[in-house]
C-alpha cells in the first residue's frame, strides 16, 4: 500500500460514526456488504438478495426472496399525479434532475408519517426509481406513455425492458443484475453522509433520498460514469486513447473515473464490471470502446498510478447494453437507494444530530459602521 496522509480536508481520514453496513478498504483495496465480500455477492446472488441484505440485515431464504420480489413488482406503477409532474420536465432536463423531482414528489404523495413506515417506503422507491426515470425518458425522448410494470423478477431486467421496450437477453440482464450489486453500498461517501445528515435532523426519508441523489449527481462523484464515456467515446484507438490522456495530464485536467477518495491501490468493483464489458464488447462485435478503456487504465496507472474506480468501465459495459448515457447516474441512484435508506434507518436508530464544528477563519471582531459611513 502506498502511504498517504489521510487527514486534512474533505473530513478525510476522521471517523464520523460506526456503520454495520459496510467496510471499504479495510484491508487495502476490499469492499463488504455486512460481512460479505462484493466479489462472492457479484458470483453468488441476485441484486434482489443485496437490497434484501442491505435493508433486512441477512440475506434471504428462497421464500423469503420470492415474497421479496413479488412485494416489489406490485410496487412498479406510479400515482398519476407523479406522471403528470414527469411529463412536464423537457427532454433536455439532466435525467438526475428528474430522480430527484420523481422522489420529492412521491414524498408529496406518499409521505412517510412515522417512521414505522421506513421500510415500506424504501421497498417502494426501490420499486418505482426504475418507473420514474423510463417513464420520463420514454415519454420525453419518445413521445410513449409506457406501462411502468413488466412481468421481470429481476430490477435490472425491468429497467431494461421499460427502456428499451422489450425484455432484454440474459447476458444485459445478468450484467445489470452485477452492476446494481456492485453500486449499492459504500459506507460514508458523500451522498451517504448526505443522507445521514439529513437523517440525523429526523427529517423524513424521501427528504434524504432526495438530498443523496443531490450529491451524487456531480462529476466527482456519480456523475464520473456519463463523464467517463464522454472521455473515451472519440478516442479512436489505443494511440489517441493516449495521447488524448497524456495531453489532459500535462495540462493537469482530472481524469474522470480514475481515484478513489479511500482505496490506494484499486476499486474492488473495477475488476469485476471490467469482465463484463469485455464479454459485453464481443457481444457488440465492436471493442474499441473496451480496448480503449483498458489503455487509458494502462497509461493512468504508469503515468499517475492512478486506478480505475467502480465508474470507468460502467461507461463502456452499458454503453454496448444501448443505455444512452444521461441514464448511467440515474441508475447508480436506483441500486445506491438500498445503501442510502439503511444507512437513514441505522442512523435514526442511535440518533445525534450531525453538527461538527468549524476553524474560524474570518475577519477579527468589528463594528457595524452606519450605512451613511460605509
Ligand atoms: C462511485 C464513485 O463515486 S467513485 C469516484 C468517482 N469520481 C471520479 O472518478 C472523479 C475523478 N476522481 C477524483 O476527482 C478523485 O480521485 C476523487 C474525488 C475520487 C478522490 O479525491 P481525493 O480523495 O481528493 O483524491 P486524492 O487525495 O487521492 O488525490 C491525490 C492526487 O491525485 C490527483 N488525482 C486524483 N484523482 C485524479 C484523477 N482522476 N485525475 C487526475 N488526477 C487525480 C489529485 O488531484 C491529487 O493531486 P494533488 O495532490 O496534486 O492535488
Ligand atoms: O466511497 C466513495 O467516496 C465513492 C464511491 O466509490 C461510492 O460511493 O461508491
Amino acid at each position: 500500500m502506498t502511504d498517504k496522509k489521510l487527514s486534512g480536508a474533505g473530513l478525510r481520514g476522521q471517523s464520523a460514526g460506526e456503520t454495520s453496513l459496510s467496510t471499504v478498504g479495510k484491508s487495502g483495496s476490499g469492499l463488504t456488504y455486512r460481512g460479505y465480500d462484493v466479489k462472492d455477492l457479484a458470483e453468488n446472488v441476485s441484486f434482489e438478495e443485496v437490497a434484501y441484505l442491505i435493508l433486512y440485515g441477512e440475506l434471504p431464504t428462497e421464500t423469503q426472496l420470492a415474497a421479496y420480489r413479488q412485494k416489489l413488482k406490485g410496487m412498479r406503477g406510479l400515482p398519476q399525479a407523479l406522471k403528470e409532474v414527469l411529463e412536464r420536465i423537457p427532454a433536455d432536463a439532466h435525467p438526475m434532475d428528474v430522480m430527484r423531482t420523481g422522489c420529492s414528489m412521491l414524498g408529496n404523495l406518499e409521505t412517510e408519517k412515522d417512521f414505522s413506515e421506513q421500510s415500506e417506503v424504501a421497498d417502494r422507491l426501490l420499486a418505482a426509481f426504475p418507473s420514474i426515470i423510463c417513464y420520463w425518458y420514454r415519454y420525453s425522448h419518445d413521445g410513449v406513455r409506457i406501462d411502468t410494470e413488466t412481468h421481470d423478477d429481476q430490477i435490472g431486467a425491468h429497467f431494461l425492458h421499460l427502456l428499451h421496450g422489450e425484455a432484454p437477453s440474459a447476458l444485459h440482464a445478468r450484467v445489470m443484475d452485477v452492476s446494481l450489486i456492485l453500486y449499492a453500498e459504500h459506507e460514508f461517501n458523500a451522498s451517504t453522509f448526505t443522507a445521514r445528515v439529513c437523517a440525523s435532523t429526523l427529517s423524513d426519508m424521501h427528504s434524504c433520498i432526495t438530498g443523496a441523489i443531490g450529491s451524487l449527481r456531480g462529476p466527482l462523484h456519480g456523475g464520473a460514469n456519463e463523464a467517463a464515456m464522454e472521455l473515451i467515446q472519440d478516442m479512436r484507438d489505443e494511440d489517441h486513447a493516449r495521447e488524448v490522456l497524456k495531453g489532459k495530464l500535462e495540462r493537469k485536467e482530472k481524469i474522470m473515473g480514475f481515484g478513489h477518495a479511500i482505496y490506494r491501490e484499486s476499486d474492488p468493483r473495477n475488476v469485476i464490471i471490467k469482465e463484463w464489458s469485455e464479454k459485453l464488447a464481443q457481444e457488440y462485435g465492436d471493442d474499441r470502446l473496451y480496448r480503449v478503456s483498458v489503455a487509458c487504465e494502462a497509461l493512468m496507472w504508469e503515468e499517475k498510478k492512478l486506478f480505475c474506480n467502480a465508474d470507468f468501465f460502467h461507461a463502456s459495459a452499458y454503453h454496448f447494453m444501448g443505455i444512452p448515457t444521461k441514464l448511467f447516474t440515474p441508475i447508480f441512484v436506483c441500486s445506491r437507494l438500498t445503501g442510502w435508506a439503511a444507512h437513514v434507518m441505522e442512523q435514526r436508530a442511535n440518533n445525534r444530530i450531525i453538527r461538527p464544528s468549524a476553524d474560524y477563519v474570518g475577519v477579527e471582531p468589528r463594528k457595524v459602521t452606519p450605512l451613511s459611513e460605509r
